[in-house]
Order: C-alpha cells, then structure tokens, then sequence
C-alpha cells in the first residue's frame, strides 16, 4: 500500500500533448449547490421551480427543448421527436421532498439542543456510563450527517427507448448504436455453478441489440477447464437459445429463469408456433442442463496426471497458480451461425496468466486483464462488467444505457451508468436485509441528483476513456480527437477503420475452433513492434514526437503498440490490418502477469487495486477526475443476481465489504483526504466518507448495546433524572427521528419492513462483521497480513430456502450472541430487583427496560438464524421460557444475587468505577 504522503494528485498526465482536460469545476455553482439556505441556494431553488414550469409547458405543447438539467443553457432548435432528449430527470415532487427537508433541519436543531443537555448534565454516581454513552451520542450523530445530507437532492429519471432507435437505429438502415464489450467474472465453478454462469452468458448473447456490435468475455480466475467446457457447451446451446428469444421476445433471456417463471407463459404470444417452439426448447435446455451437470460430476475428482483436453493435449491451467494466459473465441463471424443462419455475437473465454509472486489483484485484476483483452480483439467505446451470478433479465438493459452514454449533450461527461441490483430467490421477509434496498432505493437516488451513484462492483455500463484515468470532458465543448492534431504515427489508427469495415473484410479464421490459445511464458513478447504501427507514417520530426509519444503512453498503459493505439481511438474499432491469430497473440501479451509492472495500471487506470472492495475505488478515482455517474432503474429490473442467505454467508460477505472499506480508509486513497481540488462535489465527498468510515460506528454501537445491560444490573442509567424540558428534548429528537424516517418511505416508495430490516441488521452487522473488519484491518496495516477475496457461493437451485436455515458456525457470531445473552440476563435481574424493592422502582425500571427492548428487538433476526429451522419454535420456547422461569424463581425465592444492598456496593462487582 501507498504511502499516505502523496495524496493529491492535480494532474496525473500533464504531457502537453495529452488531450487532457482541464477539470470542469465552477467554483460558484458548487457553492450554490451547497450553501443550504444561503442567498445562492435561493435563487437555485428559484430557477429550479422556473425551469419546473417551462418544462411543464414544453411537455404540454410538445417542444423539444433540452430540459436536462446538466446543461442549463445549451439551446437546442425545435426539431422533431428524433432530435429530443434521450432522458429525463424527474425530481422528486415539492409536496414530498420539501417537508422531509424541512424534518431534518428541525432534527440538527433538536439534536444541537439534546447534546447541550447531555453535555451540561453528566451523571455523577455513574460518569463512566454518562461519558461513554455521550461519546457514542456524538459519534451517532455526526454518522448521520455523513448520510443524510447526501440524500438531500434525490431524482429519479425517465428514458426515451424510441426516441434512441429513432435517432441510432432506424428500421432498414445499419444500426448506429455505439458497440459494447460485456465481462463476466468468474473464479471458482464449485461456489459459482457453471450453469450460473452459463445462465449469465446466455442472456449476454441474447441481449436485444445489434448482433455485430456486441461481444462477451468471460474471465476465469479460476483457470479451470469445467468453465472452459462450460462455455463450449453454452456456445453450441446459443446457437438455438438465441433465435427463439429473439423471435418470441421473451424475457427473462436466461433461460433457467424464464423456464422457472410462475406466470401465462402465453399471455401477449400470438406467434401460432411459439407452444410448439417452447416445448421443444425446454426439451433443449434440459439436455444442455443434464450435459453441464454431467461435466460438473466429472470435474469433481481431479486426475493424478491433471486435466487433458479433448484434443489430448494437457489442460495449460492444471496449476491453478501457475500457469500461462488463456484465450479461446467462440462464436463471432467464423464461428458457426445459429439455427435461423443469423450471425452471433463474439464469446471469449480469457484465463489471465498466473504466476507465484505475483499480486494479481483478485477481481479488479481480472477486469483490468479483460479490459485489455477487449481493446485489442473489439475496442468497443462501451463496456459492462457483471458478476457470472447477475443476468440480463431485461433486454433493453444496453439500450436504456445508451439513453444516456449516447445523448449528444448529456452523454459526454457521463463515466458509467449503474444500475440496481436486484435479487432472486430471497426469502419472502429478506431476513438478512439481502436486498438492500435502503441503499439502492433511497441513499442512490440521493446521489444520483449531487453527482451520480457509487459504482457496486456489477450491472454497471462503463465509458472506456473514463476508465483510461482522463479527466471528464468540460462542459461545453466535448472533446474530438481527431488524427490532424495527432503526430504522424497515429495515422495508422485511423486505417483501424471502425467494426463494420471490419466486419466486410474479415480474414479467414486461422485458428481451429476447439484449439485453446495459450503461449508459453519464456518467450512473451508483443507481437506487434512499434515499427510494425509506424508503417507509412512519413515524416522524420513527426515520427520521433510520435516515438516520445508513444513511450510516455506505454509507460502508463504498458508495453503493447495496440493496446496503446486503441486508448486513442475515442469511438473504438481496433486494427484492420491484422490477422485474427496476430491479434490473438497480442491478446496473450497483454494478459500476461508481468504487464502491469511499472505502468498505471490499478494506481489511475481501470479498476483500482489496494481494497477488496475495488468498486467502491474505482468509482472514486472517476468522481475525482470530474466525471459524473448515473443511476438508471428501468420499471423491469434490468439485472438480477443471486445473495447469500444463510446468517453465516450473509456476515461473511458483510465482513469482506467493510473490511474493503478498511482498506481504503488506510491506504492513499482516503475519500477523507483524497483528491480535494479535483471534480469531487462535496456532498459526493460525504457520502463516499460515510462508505469508509462506517466500520468504525461498530465500536461505539458495540459500547450502546451492552449499556443497557449494565445499566439494569447495577441499576444506573446515562442520563440523571429528568426534568421537563429534558424529556421534551427527548421526547423531540424521538419524533424526528420517527418522521425523517416516515418522510423517507414516502418519497422513496420503501415499504417499512424493507427499512426495518436495514436497522436491524445494521445493527447485526455492526456488532459483529464491521467489528472482525476493524480488527483485519487494522492486522493488514501493522503486521501487512494480506487480505483475501471469498466469494459467496451462488447457491444450487435444489430445495426453497433450505439455505436460509442452515447454520455454520463462525467466530462472528460471538458478539452478537453475547450481547443477547447479556441484554437477557439484564431484563431478568432489572425485574426481579424491581419486584423486590417494591412499587417506586418500576419508574426507572421503565426506561432502562426500554433501552434493552432496543438492543433485543434489533437483534432478534439473529437470533433467529442462530437458532435455526429444525428446532425453530421448540428453542426460542426454551429461550423465553428460560426466561420467564427465571424471573419467577427470583421472584418466588426473593434473593438478589446482583444487588447485595439496595444503595449499591453493586458497582465493584460489575467492573465499571462509575464515579
Ligand atoms: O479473485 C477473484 C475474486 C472474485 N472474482 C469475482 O468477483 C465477483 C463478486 O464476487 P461475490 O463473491 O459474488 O461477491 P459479492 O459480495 O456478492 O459481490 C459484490 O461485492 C464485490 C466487492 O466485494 C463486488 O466485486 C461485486 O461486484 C459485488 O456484486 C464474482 O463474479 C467473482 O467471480 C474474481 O473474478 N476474481
Ligand atoms: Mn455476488
């Protein structure tokens, strides 16, 4: 990891030569942005409400000006539907937003009132208490600015699919749409089933978009040669999955998905042959499924001599940790046709080298290795990355993108288009707060109006240039690179000519389809020389600038001339002159485990390396440059994958991310002082603090759970008796919260048990995940233990839910279940101290009861899956009656064992000198 001094960096790539631009920050318009309240922010409301109106009467009256509001002044002609917006933003309604707004100014107010009083008014025979809990007070409060006020602008926005085919993809014309490289990841097809991923691979194919402009890369870190069959079998089963979506336009395009859907499967179906044709595809289906598992079944004893291949060659990946990149194309132009004669979209399959010694990066490795796989075999200006576990489930899904990455005015400062992620086969109560939908549906949205969503690591359609680390286009006037203000030798780039040349003059395949592309590791080297770019370019002069040029890049982007070409050609296309098998060879060169070393790669370019959430960086680092993001949620999930559902799996996947933001809040990268004076709002800045640093509210939120226990036991409490004004600060904060809370649902459209079982595992999660993620962390920093990626096993499709109840045991559930436990006692000795002392104590009882009642109700999904299916209701009978019991016994007998005298030498016996 990075030292923390070098923090800032201004401007990464200030070669004069560069097209660099300079950062478009308007100081004044950040400030209005900001300034809640002031002068500024007034008159922004005010052209907001104008700019509302205009809009409505434009949509009255059907003209097309430009109403997106990122660009206030840019004055489009009337013209007709093809020329108007691909999109809009709909702000959330005044009626909703404004008192939600006005709640949370009322709740800073409130909450700078109850600190004056909990300040002012320590408790003197138990400080420790009053101190602690105030701390943990403060620290809950100042976690709530970070976010809240990122929530302050929330939109949401609508797209225009007809208007996007009216203007790029007219019937009868060639489709204009710009091409789209997909990467699917993968790493180990024991946890993530082939038949996920083929699910996954399929939908790619399916997509509806223009075959040609389309190609997908599987990436398998796993080198193993059951995903390397997989994917032959999933090309050869595309062949007449593809078609008979295509035909009968259905959706969910995966077929495993739309063959378990419990709906009409005719409804809208006029097309007479589509019963004939479905029956006989699920026929198929099942056949390809049987052929999947018959290769899962052979995969799952290794031979002694290691895999062989069916052409009798060894398999290159049998050590998994060492072995040379792999690269196989299926399909494409050469590669066969479907049933109807219909061309098919590219499917690669790319195994990076691996070697010991190396740091590969896990996950962001592998982008990075598919990112320039894809430069150099496709060069699409566009790219989406999946998880092998999240299919397309609506096939409009890339057109939608485009709506915005393609829009001529909004488009160019666009970085990536994220969308939700959404979930099959969660349990009806989401016990584990899997779908998350707190956070895609309220937090994102909120981003989504300050400078866009945070990038979560799949389902998200990337710009390439954003990717290449170059700051975001200013507003005005985007970027042309054209070759006349080029040096000579970047003439050849434009003879790449785009993929439809290409396409007309595609040379004979070389390869034999089923032979594997693999190169040894001795002799790596590009397969291009320089020379071999340079060809034609005349002009001594021109040609060194050409040659510095061309150094300074591959510096930065590594040893590859192609590569480095195809980072210039903002529209992609990618080399006509070259053979297939050259390409290929280049395609080798650029994964191999050396190339990254000493270049940019990880540091300012692609997926940034150093955390095990590399999403969240490498979101960062394009927010920083100025770029913004946008969160696009199509009425049909456009994605959806699978989650962990089982308590032990869901805390494991917690851990791995808070342990990610650990990471970041250590290393060079830190939203708290990273690139100020870059393109990072403010409000954006926050919201990415509030992404790091929440692991650390597991401490304090630790220390409040366990107070009410404490309190019941020696019979204290954090705040002196209080008077009336207290209790309505009490009484006040209380009902902000409630209605923030309330306001919230409303204009989010979250129902309340979706946003309940947010706090409950917020708190599951901080007490016992975010906690072990603290203390890796911290391990990581002072004694350099690295930290590993485990990925979640994307779980069979066998029996409903048997997932949900089955319970492994795991250190992490020891905080937790300690904390019930105590909380449990507490209850029980608070009552029994009560009934003892007669009719005044039950009171103070009252509140401290309460405060336990918390921590238990928070908590109570845990105990839950702690106590599992098969003795489900039997157990938590034992656990209340247990309880119950307890208290009757104490009460039947009369003795107190924690207190011995009603005034307290109790205090040395629960440990804390509370004076
Ligand atoms: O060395 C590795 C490790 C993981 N993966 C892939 O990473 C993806 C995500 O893994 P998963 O176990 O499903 O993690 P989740 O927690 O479910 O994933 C979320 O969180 C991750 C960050 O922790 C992001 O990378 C993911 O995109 C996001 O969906 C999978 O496709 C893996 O195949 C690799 O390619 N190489
Ligand atoms: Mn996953």
């Amino acid at each position: 990891m990075g030292g923390r001094g070098k923090r800032i960096h201004p401007l990464p790539y200030a070669d004069p030569n560069l097209p660099v631009q300079p950062r478009s920050m308007d100081p004044s318009k950040d400030l209005a942005a900001y300034g809640y309240g002031s002068v500024a922010w007034k008159e922004r409301m005010e052209s907001w409400k104008q700019k509302q109106e205009s809009l409505h009467q434009m949509r009255n009256d059907g003209s097309g000006k430009d109403w997106n509001g990122d660009n206030d002044d840019a004055d489009l002609p009337l013209m007709d539907e093809a020329r108007q917006p691909l999109s809009r933003k709909i702000p959330i309604s005044s009626s909703q937003i404004n008192p939600y707004r006005m709640v949370i100014i009322i709740r800073l107010v409130v909450l700078g009132f109850f600190f004056h009083y909990r300040v002012m008014h320590p408790v003197h025979d138990a400080f420790a208490l009053w101190l602690i809990s105030v701390i943990c007070e403060i620290w809950f409060a100042m976690s709530w600015i970070l976010d809240q006020f990122p929530k302050w602008f929330p939109i949401e926005r609508e797209t225009y699919l007809d208007r996007l085919s009216l203007r790029f993809d007219k019937e009868g014309q060639p489709s204009q749409l710009a091409p789209i490289d997909f990467f699917v990841s993968t790493v180990d097809p024991l946890k993530e089933p082939p038949l996920v991923t083929a699910n996954t691979v399929l939908s790619i194919l399916a997509v509806d978009y223009p075959v040609d402009k389309i190609s997908c890369y599987v990436s398998d870190d796993g080198a193993a040669m059951l995903t390397f069959e997989g994917l032959s079998e999933t090309s050869e089963f595309a062949k007449k999955w593809v078609p008979f979506c295509k035909n009968y336009c259905i959706e969910p395009r995966a077929p495993e998905w739309y063959f378990q859907q419990k709906i009409d499967y005719l409804k809208d179906k006029v097309v007479p042959n589509f019963v004939r044709e479905r029956r006989a595809m699920k026929r198929e289906y099942e056949e390809f499924k049987v052929r999947i598992n018959a290769l899962v079944a052979k995969a799952q004893k290794v031979p002694d001599e290691g895999w062989t291949m069916q052409d009798g060659t060894p398999w290159p990946g049998n050590n998994v940790r060492d072995h040379p990149g792999m690269i196989q194309v299926f399909l494409g132009q050469s590669g066969g046709h479907d049933v109807d004669g219909h061309e098919l979209p590219r499917l690669v399959y790319v195994s990076r080298e691996k070697r010991p010694g190396y740091n590969h990066h896990k996950k962001a490795g592998a982008m990075n290795a598919l990112v320039r796989v894809s430069a150099v075999l496709t060069n699409a200006p566009y790219m989406l990355n999946l998880d092998c576990d999240h299919y397309i489930n609506n096939s409009k899904a890339i057109k939608e993108a485009m709506c915005f990455m393609m829009d001529p005015l909004v488009g160019k400062k666009v970085c990536y288009v994220q969308f939700p992620q959404r979930f099959d086969g969660i349990d009806r109560h989401d016990r584990y707060a899997n779908r998350n939908v707190v956070f895609f549906d309220i937090n994102m949205k909120g981003l989504d109006g300050i400078q866009g969503p945070i990038y979560v690591g799949t389902g998200c359609v990337f710009r390439r240039q954003a990717l290449y680390g170059y700051d975001a286009p200013k507003t005005k006037k985007p970027p042309s690179r054209t070759c006349n203000c080029w040096p000579k030798w970047c003439f050849c780039c434009c003879c790449f000519g785009d993929r439809k040349t290409k396409k007309k003059t595609a040379e004979p395949k070389t390869e034999k389809k089923t032979r594997l592309f693999f190169k040894k590791a001795e002799n790596q080297s590009p397969a291009y020389a320089l020379s071999d770019i340079e060809e034609g370019a005349p002009g001594v002069e021109t040609e060194k600038a050409g040659i510095v040029n061309q150094q300074k890049l591959e510096k930065k982007f590594g040893q590859s001339s192609v590569f480095v070409a195809s980072t210039l050609l903002e529209n992609g296309g990618t080399l006509k002159i070259a053979s297939p098998a050259s390409l290929l060879k280049e395609a080798i060169h650029v994964i191999s485990c050396g190339y990254e070393d000493k270049t940019d790669w990880g540091k300012e370019i692609g997926w940034i390396y150093g955390s095990v959430t590399e999403d969240i960086l490498t979101g960062f680092k394009m927010h920083c440059h100025g770029w913004r993001s946008i969160y696009c949620i199509p009425k049909r999930p456009a994605f959806k994958g699978s989650a962990p559902l089982n308590l032990s799996d869901r805390l494991h996947q917690v851990l791995r991310w808070a342990l990610g933001s650990v990471e970041i809040f250590f290393s060079n990268h830190c939203p708290l002082w990273y690139g100020y004076g870059g393109g990072l709002k403010c409000l954006e800045r926050f919201s990415y603090i509030n992404s790091i640093v929440y692991p650390f509210t597991s401490i304090p939120l630790l220390a409040y759970c366990t107070l009410p226990a404490i309190c019941l036991l020696t019979g204290k409490f954090i705040t002196p008796e209080l008077t009336n004004v207290a209790s309505l600060w009490f009484m006040s904060l209380f009902i902000c919260i409630f209605t923030t809370g309330i306001l919230e649902m409303r204009w989010s459209g979250v129902a309340i048990d979706d946003w309940w079982r947010n706090e409950q595992f917020w708190v599951i999660g901080g007490v016992s995940a975010h906690l072990f993620a603290l203390f890796q962390g911290l391990l990581k920093v002072i004694a350099g233990v690295d930290t590993s990626f485990t990925v979640t096993s994307k779980g069979g499709d066998d029996e409903e839910f048997s997932e949900l109840y089955t319970f492994k045991w795991t250190t992490l559930l020891i905080a937790p279940t300690t904390l019930l436990l105590l909380n449990f006692i507490g209850v029980v000795a608070g009552i029994s101290n009560a009934i003892n002392n007669g009719y005044e104590s039950w009171g103070p009882l009252f509140g401290k009861l309460f405060f336990a009642f918390w921590v238990i109700v928070h908590l109570y999904p845990f105990l839950k899956g702690l106590v599992g299916r098969q003795n489900r209701t039997p157990t938590i009978v034992i656990v209340w009656s247990i309880l119950l019991a307890s208290i009757f016994s104490l009460l039947w007998v009369r003795v107190d064992p924690f207190l011995a005298k009603n005034d307290g030498p109790v205090l040395e016996e629960c440990g804390l000198d509370c004076n």
